[in-house]
Parts: C-alpha cells; sequence; structure tokens
C-alpha cells in the first residue's frame, strides 16, 4: 500500500466519507461498520497528509507536534476557554483574568509589537489552537484581537458535560514529562534488564517505585484526583460504547472489578441500567479507594447502593493479602493489564484465579464497612472478563500513543490479542470468547483452565 499515490487515498477517502455521511444509501451503513469507516477515514486522511507533506516536513511536524501539547496544556490549564466562557474576550482581557507566574505577568513591552510580553504569550498558544479549530477569532475593539468559543473550544471548559481537562492535565503534565525522559529510563534499564530500574516517570519526577505512588502522594493529592477523572474522560472520547456493545446485564452478580478505580464503568453501567441485578465489588489500592469512596458519595443512593469497594493489593505476594474476593462468578479486570511488564500481568492474573477457584469467604466487609455483596457458593464456571485495548490492524492512533504513554509511565504496553491471550494461558486461563466493540477496548472472556 506504500506506493498509492495521493490521489488513490483521496478517492478512497471520499467513498468512505460518502458511506458515512453521503447519500441515498448512506443510512444502511450499520454502527460498527460506520465505526470502522470513521476509523478508516482517519488512517487515510493522516496517510495522505504524510503523502503530501513527504519525509522532510512530516518527521518535522511530528517532531514539533509536542509543541502543540504544550499549547494545549497551557490554554486548559490557564482555564482560557473557561475565562471567555459565553461570550466574547480579547487577547488582553484573557490575560488578565488567567494566574499565571507573576513573570509571565509582566507588563514589558516589545517595542516592535508594542504589546505587553503576557499577551504575545497567551496569542501565540491561541494561535496555534485556533490553526487547529479551537477558539473562533471575532471582530475586538481597535488592534485588539478577540475570540469566543466554538464545539472544539467548548470541550476544554472545566463544566462542559464533555470536558477533557482532566485528560489534557494528566496527558500533556504527567504523562508527557515522563515521555521526555523515555530515552534516559531506556538506557538506565540496559540489558539484563534490571528489576527495580527507573522508569521515565521515575526520572522525571524523582521517585522510586510504580506509577501508582506518584498519584496516591499525598503532597500532591490533586494528581491524583486529576488522574482518577482523566481516566472517566478518557473511557468517555474511547469506549463510551462499552456500556452498549457488550451485554453486561447477562452477567452473573457481582462482578469483582480489580483496580476498577473510581468507578468510571460502573457509573455509567448503574446510570445505563437502572433496573439491572448486577452488583459490584471494586478492588483497589487503598489511596484511590478514597478517592473513589469520595466521589461515590455526590452519585445517586440507587446507584451507590449497588458498589462496593475493598482497599487491596492484586500484586500481594499471598492470596489474602491482595483482598480479592473468593469464588465469585465474575471478574473484569479493565485498562489495568497495560500498566505492567509481562511477568506481573501473569502474577496478577494467577492471583485472580486462585481467588476464582477458592471458597467465599463468610465475613467479607467492605472499605465503608458495609457486607459485601458476595455470592456464598463458589462459583462453578467463574469467568474472567479482559477489557483492554489491543493492538491490531484497525488500531488508529491513540492506541500507539497510548502505547508510548504506558510504556512511559509504568513499563507498560499496549499488546496484540495473541500477546495477551498467551500471558492468560501462562497464568492458566482459556480464551473462550472474544468480543469487538465500537470502542478502542475489545473484551477477551476466559475461564480457569481444566476446571
Ligand atoms: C489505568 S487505571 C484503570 C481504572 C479502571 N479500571 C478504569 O478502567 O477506569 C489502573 C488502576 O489500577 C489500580 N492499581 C494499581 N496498582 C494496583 C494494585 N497493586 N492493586 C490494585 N489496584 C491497583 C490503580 O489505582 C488504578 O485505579
Amino acid at each position: 500500500m506504500a506506493d498509492r499515490t495521493p490521489i488513490e487515498i483521496a478517492e478512497e477517502l471520499l467513498q468512505l466519507v460518502k458511506s458515512i455521511y453521503g447519500t441515498s444509501d448512506s443510512t444502511s451503513i450499520a454502527d460498527q461498520e460506520a465505526y470502522d469507516a470513521k476509523k478508516r477515514v482517519q488512517y487515510l486522511s493522516q496517510l495522505i497528509t504524510r503523502r503530501v507533506a513527504g519525509p522532510l516536513e512530516y518527521t518535522i511536524l511530528l517532531a514539533e507536534s509536542c509543541h502543540e501539547s504544550a499549547a494545549l496544556r497551557f490554554v486548559a490549564e490557564y482555564g482560557v476557554a473557561d475565562v471567555i466562557g459565553d461570550g466574547i474576550k480579547t487577547l488582553s482581557d484573557i490575560s488578565k483574568e488567567v494566574k499565571v507566574n507573576a513573570r509571565y505577568l509582566s507588563r514589558y513591552t516589545v517595542s516592535s509589537m508594542k504589546l505587553p510580553i503576557k499577551h504575545q504569550r497567551i496569542g501565540a498558544a491561541m494561535n496555534c489552537m485556533h490553526m487547529h479549530g479551537y477558539f473562533e477569532e471575532v471582530q475586538g475593539s481597535g488592534n485588539s484581537r478577540a475570540f469566543r468559543n466554538n464545539a472544539m473550544s467548548d470541550v476544554l471548559r472545566e463544566t462542559h458535560p464533555q470536558s477533557l481537562r482532566a485528560a489534557i492535565g494528566f496527558i500533556c503534565d504527567d504523562a508527557f514529562k515522563a515521555a521526555a525522559y523515555l530515552a534516559e529510563a531506556a538506557r538506565e534499564g540496559e540489558q539484563p534488564a534490571v528489576k527495580g530500574a527507573p522508569t521515565a516517570l521515575n526520572l522525571a519526577f524523582g521517585f522510586e517505585g510504580p506509577a501508582f505512588k506518584h498519584w496516591a502522594n499525598a503532597d500532591h493529592a490533586w494528581r491524583g484526583k486529576r488522574m482518577g477523572q482523566a481516566m472517566k474522560q478518557l473511557h468517555q472520547m474511547a469506549n463510551a460504547n462499552v456500556v452498549t456493545d457488550f451485554d453486561w446485564r447477562a452477567l452473573q452478580s457481582p462482578l469483582v472489578d480489580l483496580g476498577g478505580g473510581i468507578g468510571t464503568l460502573e457509573m455509567a453501567l448503574t446510570e445505563a441500567y437502572p433496573e439491572s441485578t448486577l452488583n459490584f465489588i471494586i478492588v483497589d489500592i487503598a489511596e484511590t479507594v478514597r478517592n473513589a469512596l469520595s466521589i461515590w458519595k455526590t452519585q445517586p443512593s440507587e446507584a451507590r447502593n449497588r458498589v462496593c469497594y475493598v482497599a487491596g493489593d492484586f500484586l500481594a505476594s499471598t492470596l489474602e493479602g491482595t483482598r480479592i474476593p473468593y469464588g465469585q462468578p465474575t471478574y473484569l479486570i479493565r485498562h489495568v493489564l497495560h500498566d505492567w511488564a509481562d511477568d506481573e500481568v501473569v502474577a496478577i492474573l494467577k492471583n485472580v484465579r486462585a481467588a476464582m477457584l477458592s471458597t467465599p469467604l463468610e465475613d467479607a466487609i467492605a472499605a465503608d464497612g458495609r457486607s459485601l455483596p458476595v455470592s456464598h457458593s463458589p462459583a462453578k464456571t467463574p469467568r474472567l472478563l479482559l477489557c483492554e485495548m489491543l493492538l491490531q490492524e484497525r488500531s488508529g492512533r491513540f492506541a500507539y500513543t497510548t502505547s508510548i504513554q504506558v510504556l512511559a509511565l509504568n513499563n507498560g504496553i499496549i499488546r496484540t490479542k495473541s500477546e495477551m491471550v498467551a500471558l492468560l494461558e501462562r497464568a492458566g486461563f482459556r480464551v473462550v470468547k472474544s468480543h469487538a466493540m465500537r470502542a478502542a477496548d475489545s473484551i477477551l472472556e476466559a475461564v480457569p483452565e481444566d476446571v
């Protein structure tokens, strides 16, 4: 395919765009087909840009894209879209209202442009964002440039229902800084691989241990909170259809969600299926559980009553130490395994398998003191659902950029389906079904081998 001409690519692109948005028979396109077609359109658009730009320009654009991330973070972190709100603001108004370091607020003028430096800094970031279609530039009074929000910049607003502010912070601050140290981390972890060699995140933020220690650190508790919120926003962007495209209601209750975080999936499922009898037990590290319990306080009581938390450690060296509920019918691991290297993934999966096959405990208590809604008779055919992003032919940019991100954060990786199946088999599982969805994630359904 490498030698296709820009015209051939554009022709395929046009056909696909017509099939999605176009004329007469466009409405007959099935949901999954339309989803796949949109992914292909994104791929072809990138391909045509590459062909038209050529190796020199495209490579430099790729290298420079880190500065676009920086502009996005600048604008999001200072709440520029929030400051503009529903009105129109000049660069001067925006500069006055955003809270920036005193040096950036300096009023020195640049003689050639007669503009305060702070306006120019914001102006450079706004230019970059505006070039990508964020904000609408409107006529300001005199020489001043003025902007209002549009559909693109609305998602940068804190209070927008589809806000991506936390996700931008997590990606363009924690993950971006970590990724800048990937080359150094790779050098320190030279072969033979040194267990415990620093990750890129360790080098960037000066601490030892897994990434989750960074987000659990009370000295910057806001980072932990932001990370939880970011996961929710990222799922909303890439995996909203996971709620509808898999039959969650058919699962046997309770569902034990390992590393379930703040319970983003549970919030979506309890909202989408209020009548369902599926209950949830989320096992996560103590700091995340603390965060999650405070977030759940604001959820409707019908939803809250269906969700319990256990503070545990799926990597503990004893089964008891994991606090994973024993003998339950359904276990879920979502967006967790990509954070860990192969041996750690196998250790997590072995712990889950052992818990699945153990006799349920009578006095299981949740983190907030309630009784866990456990099933007391051991499940005959316990199931493990792995809901993870898998690298596959139709994977878009997001899968590849996330793979770099998880590598930088915790030495993780986005795996192919066969790599994931091999790890499940090493841990004593057999994959019985694979579910494709209109989402970045897929679900692999596995049962313990020989049971
Ligand atoms: C990327 S988040 C995924 C959260 C959630 N499953 C979701 O899809 O939104 C990974 C989660 O694993 C949890 N985690 C990390 N180490 C853990 C451990 N040793 N035991 C249990 N949970 C852990 C983190 O606290 C975090 O909530």
